[in-house]
């Protein structure tokens, strides 16, 4: 695999640090997620694939010292506080770079390490605000409309954090030095809505949220009820994709206004809508499955995996629990990423080979067991 050999210390947090340990697992990096004590608490990590948990007190001096350690032999450390937490805890990177000046030092959060908010609490909606791109989000004449946490947390935070980690690991195997990594969502988002930016002179966002072409103002660009309760999803820009899901509607595009006469925009989505309520979603798809006109089914999580086109390319995964999720994307023809199967590691649960491996003795682990700086778990038999 890609990043095979590569050793990462991940802190545990919430949801965008995890995503972009787990993408570095799928792709081949040995991830250690370094969890808070008391082992009794339940991860929250739900993205804990392929990771292997330590269980590890930081408030305690002999505790971070350990961490000072693991990053002595670590490539990449991932934490995912707020900005200063890492300061306080004497791990800030121009501690922990001076002990391995290799170390790629990847501080994930939310509003970036300087700032007015720096030191404030947020979460993927507030990001989401502060980058400008929740103002575009929304039909017309509603609020602003959050997508779920997919944008700043996941797309903005997670990923982005990936790609910062993969360049400065590629940048180093030049220089031979690592660095910090200052990645903040509401910069990864609004980076991410460059496109936004950068089309502005074409006229493409000059009307009020929830108008416009790509922002579901545009009957061709809508999604739409069928006859059985589901959704199609239209996205027929060009001139020759509309004319063909015309054609599949039934319609004569030479009784119709010109696709782009906006004023048309809100009767063409009736006129669509009315006609889309009369097929299932399965005849729906035998109409446009196989044609230009950029007319797909909205896919449950039920259903997605079992779809034709997403079983013919594997794209979802089970893991020995029989837990369906998507498999790592995108596909490397040489070096795939090769996801775990196995389930997510318990907290502490690989605490000791884990100290062994970055060369604590086990008189050492014994004693910080005893001090009760690190917590051991095993998981229990399945009775
Ligand atoms: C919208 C998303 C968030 C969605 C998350 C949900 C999926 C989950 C949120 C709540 C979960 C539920 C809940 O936990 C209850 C149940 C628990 C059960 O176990 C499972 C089921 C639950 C129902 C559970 C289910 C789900 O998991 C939830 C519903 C987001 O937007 S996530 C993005 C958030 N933002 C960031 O990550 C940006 C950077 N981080 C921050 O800004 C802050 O960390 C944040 C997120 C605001 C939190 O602030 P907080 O004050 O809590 O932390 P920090 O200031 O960063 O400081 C951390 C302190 O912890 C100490 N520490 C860390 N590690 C250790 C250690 N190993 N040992 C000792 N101490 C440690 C550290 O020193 C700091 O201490 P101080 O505060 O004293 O400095």
């Amino acid at each position: 695999m890609a990043l095979r050999g590569v050793r990462v210390v991940e802190l545990a947090g919430l949801a965008p640090a995890p995503l972009c340990g787990m993408i570095l697992a799928d792709f081949g990096a040995q991830v250690v997620r370094v969890d808070r004590t008391p082992r009794s608490a339940v991860a929250t990590d739900v993205q804990g694939r392929g990771k292997r948990s330590l269980a590890l007190d930081l408030k305690r001096a002999p505790g971070a010292a350990v961490l000072r350690r693991l990053c002595c032999g670590a490539d990449v450390l991932i934490e995912p506080f707020r900005h200063g937490v890492m300061e306080k805890l004497g791990l800030g990177p121009e501690v922990l770079l001076q002990e391995n000046p290799r170390l790629i030092y990847a501080r994930l959060t939310g509003f970036g390490q300087t700032g007015k908010y720096a030191k404030s609490a947020g979460h993927d909606i507030n990001y989401l605000a502060l980058s400008g791109v929740l103002s575009k989000l929304g039909r017309k004449n509603e609020n602003p409309y959050a997508p779920i946490n997919l944008l700043a947390d996941f797309a903005g935070g997670g990923v982005m954090c990936a790609m910062g980690i993969i360049t400065a690991l590629y940048e180093r195997t030049k220089s031979g030095k690592g660095q910090v990594i200052d990645a903040s969502m509401v910069e990864g988002v609004a980076y991410l809505s460059s496109f936004l930016w950068k089309s502005q002179n074409l006229g493409l966002w000059n009307r009020p949220r929830g108008e416009n072409l790509l922002d579901s103002g545009a009957p061709f660009y809508e999604t739409y009820k069928t006859a059985d309760g589901k959704f199609m999803a239209v996205g027929a820009i060009e001139p020759q994709f509309y004319e063909q899901l015309i054609k599949g509607l039934g319609l004569d595009s030479d009784k119709l206004p010109g696709q782009l006469s906006f004023s048309d925009w809100p009767e063409m989505k009736k006129k669509f809508a009315s006609i889309f309520a009369q097929k299932t979603q399965a005849e729906w798809c035998s109409i446009f499955d196989g044609t230009d006109a950029c007319v797909t089914p909205v896919l449950s999580f039920d259903d997605v995996a079992s779809h034709q086109h997403n079983k013919q390319r594997s794209s979802f995964i089970k893991n020995d629990q029989e837990e369906t999720s998507p498999r790592p994307a995108p596909l490397l023809s040489r070096t795939p990423a090769v996801p775990s199967f196995e389930r997510d590691p318990f907290i502490g649960e690989h605490t000791e080979e884990i100290l062994l491996e970055y060369g604590f003795t086990k008189q050492e682990i014994t004693e910080l067991y005893s001090e009760k700086v690190i917590e051991v778990s095993k998981p229990k038999a399945n009775l």
